[in-house]
């Protein structure tokens, strides 16, 4: 029997139902900066990030910045990203940071408290994470986050089309990504969905996604080419419940007014709704 959803699948499953299922993306692309009108600086970025969380905070169930534009900007970019988490959560938006860490256990459990430690300015409720030193180096996370109710995203078949090399080799008859997928259901047969993956939404990743009980985040949508109407088919052997696509330049794009920004969530948003089971 499935246990009723608790730990971070509780928050989870609140926000989603709430607000639906797509994860809206941060990403102060110098582009994007240029063609709002904006300073490619910290001053620019730290204007580009209110209006992000004005239109986005408020309607999105996942908000999930890309920590590496913030940070490009040193201190002034790691500044503004610590305000952008603290006032997207505090308008009740699950915060996701997109920082793909990974590294020996020792230097992991100092990215856990990093990215998942209430004492930390950076505390979000998820961070994203690379498998490739070994899905248990990665075990600090999973049990700071699991003390805490909140979440690791781990790669497992990803957006880009170079991720096929690695993630589709053999591993003594599973693909290595299959693996990720096996290691992530077995540590998630708590019910606490503590561990969710992340599977592009842009090819058919090849993977047996039926037994995980965790959120699966799907970038691709729109810039780099998947639509809504895609998900069913490439998302077809998973629990749909669990899927969030997700897209940042294609609804940025819209901006630089907050509304127009919101619309364009809104408008994908009701498409994935209305795409998926
Ligand atoms: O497999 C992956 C993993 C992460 N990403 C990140 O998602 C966004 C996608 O941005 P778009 O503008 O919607 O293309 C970006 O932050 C990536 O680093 C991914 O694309 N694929």
């Amino acid at each position: 029997m499935t246990p009723e959803p608790h730990g971070f699948a509780a928050r989870y499953r609140v926000a989603v139902s709430a607000r639906g299922r797509l994860c809206g993306g941060i990403d102060p692309h110098a582009e994007l900066l240029e063609q709002w009108g904006l300073e490619v600086t910290a001053d620019g970025l730290a204007r580009f990030a209110d209006i992000c969380v004005e239109a986005l905070a408020p309607v999105a169930a996942v908000i999930k910045p890309q920590v590496a534009f913030f940070e490009m900007f040193g201190a002034a970019g790691v500044a503004v990203l610590e305000r952008v988490i603290r006032d997207c959560r505090a308008a009740g938006a699950v915060v996701l940071a997109d920082a793909k860490r990974g590294d020996i256990g020792s230097t992991m459990a100092a990215y856990a408290t990093e990215w998942l430690d209430d004492a930390s300015p950076l505390c979000a409720d998820a961070v994203t994470v690379s498998p490739y030193l070994g899905f248990g180096s990665l075990r600090p996370a999973f049990e700071t986050a699991r003390a805490a109710d909140r979440g690791v995203f781990v790669l497992a078949r990803t957006s880009n089309p170079d991720g096929a090399g690695i993630q589709l080799a053999d591993a003594r008859g599973r693909t290595v990504g299959q693996t990720i997928v096996d290691d992530a259901a077995d540590a998630n047969a708590d019910g606490t969905a503590t561990i969710g993956l992340v599977v592009g939404a842009t090819r058919k990743h090849g993977l047996d996604l039926g037994g995980l009980n965790g959120p699966i985040l799907a970038p691709g949508l729109g810039a780099q080419g998947a639509t809504a109407e895609d998900l069913p088919e490439v998302f077809a052997g998973a629990d749909q419940s669990w899927v969030l696509p997700a897209s940042s330049r294609a609804v940025l794009g819209a901006g630089p007014q907050v509304g127009a920004v919101r619309d364009a969530f809104v408008h994908t948003r009701d498409a994935v709704e209305a795409a998926l089971s």
